[in-house]
């Protein structure tokens, strides 16, 4: 039974056809793979290359991309904490159901507060939920600088811009961290295969 928002006199719909049986039909289980960090870490680089390396191996996913949601899905919402709580709590429910479909959803946002992703991982049954921090430094994301983004905060001609003036709140505890290693930071490949490896490990990629 689903949870009940402000709606009233609604009712929870079974269909006859679940999860077990969608994923024993795809040979793999259903999860969300939560990439979280600041602008320029990596994200949906990281989640262009995991997705590609699932489908070389015959198993399904889907990207959810912040910046690609908020062209639709999302596109009222802007930079404040609600609209940042309100985005990640759409795309948190949306994941779920890409889940529960039995998929593995890669979701990429920055999604900059502690409570809220973790809200996400509370939607989601039996820990598949698998939170990779992008642990990169403020001052590699704003050399890259790939869409302009930084150089316009600190010219104040975009405020809240997170990491600059607006907080990013890094996980306590998450599944998989990515780090520079001597200065260096990881190829796209090499993290794509590094979240593949906790797949692999953690009995995703089949269904027994
Ligand atoms: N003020 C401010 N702060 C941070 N980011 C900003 C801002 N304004 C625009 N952008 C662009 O929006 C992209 C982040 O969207 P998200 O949906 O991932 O953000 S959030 O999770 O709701 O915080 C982010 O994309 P990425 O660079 O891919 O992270 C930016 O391109
Ligand atoms: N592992 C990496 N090594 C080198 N460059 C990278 C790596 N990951 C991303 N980049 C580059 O950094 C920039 C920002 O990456 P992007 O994936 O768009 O970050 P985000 O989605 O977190 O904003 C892009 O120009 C991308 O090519």
């Amino acid at each position: 039974m689903a949870s009940l928002g402000n709606s009233t006199n609604i009712f929870w719909q079974e269909c006859p056809v679940g999860k077990l049986e969608r994923q024993r039909l795809i040979n793999q289980k259903g999860c969300v793979v939560w990439i979280t960090g600041l602008s320029g870490s990596g994200k949906s680089t990281l989640a262009c290359s995991l997705s590609r390396e699932l489908h070389t191996k015959g198993k399904l996913s889907y990207v959810l991309d912040g910046d690609n949601l908020r062209h639709g899905l999302n596109k009222d919402l802007g930079f404040k904490a609600e609209d940042r709580a309100e985005n990640i709590r759409r795309v948190g429910e949306v994941a779920k159901l890409f889940a529960d479909a039995g998929l593995i959803c890669i979701a990429s946002l920055i999604s900059p507060y502690r409570k809220d992703r973790d809200a996400c991982r509370a939607m989601l049954p039996d820990k598949n939920f698998i939170e990779v921090f992008m642990n990169m430094p403020l001052e590699l994301c704003e050399a890259r600088d790939s869409k302009g983004l930084y150089k316009l905060a600190r010219a104040g001609k975009i405020n809240g811009f997170t990491g600059i003036d607006d907080p990013y709140e890094p996980p306590l505890s998450c599944e998989i961290e990515m780090q520079q290693k001597d200065g260096v930071c990881p190829t796209p490949a090499d993290m794509a295969a590094q979240v593949v490896s906790y797949l692999e490990e953690k009995g995703y990629l089949h269904n027994q």
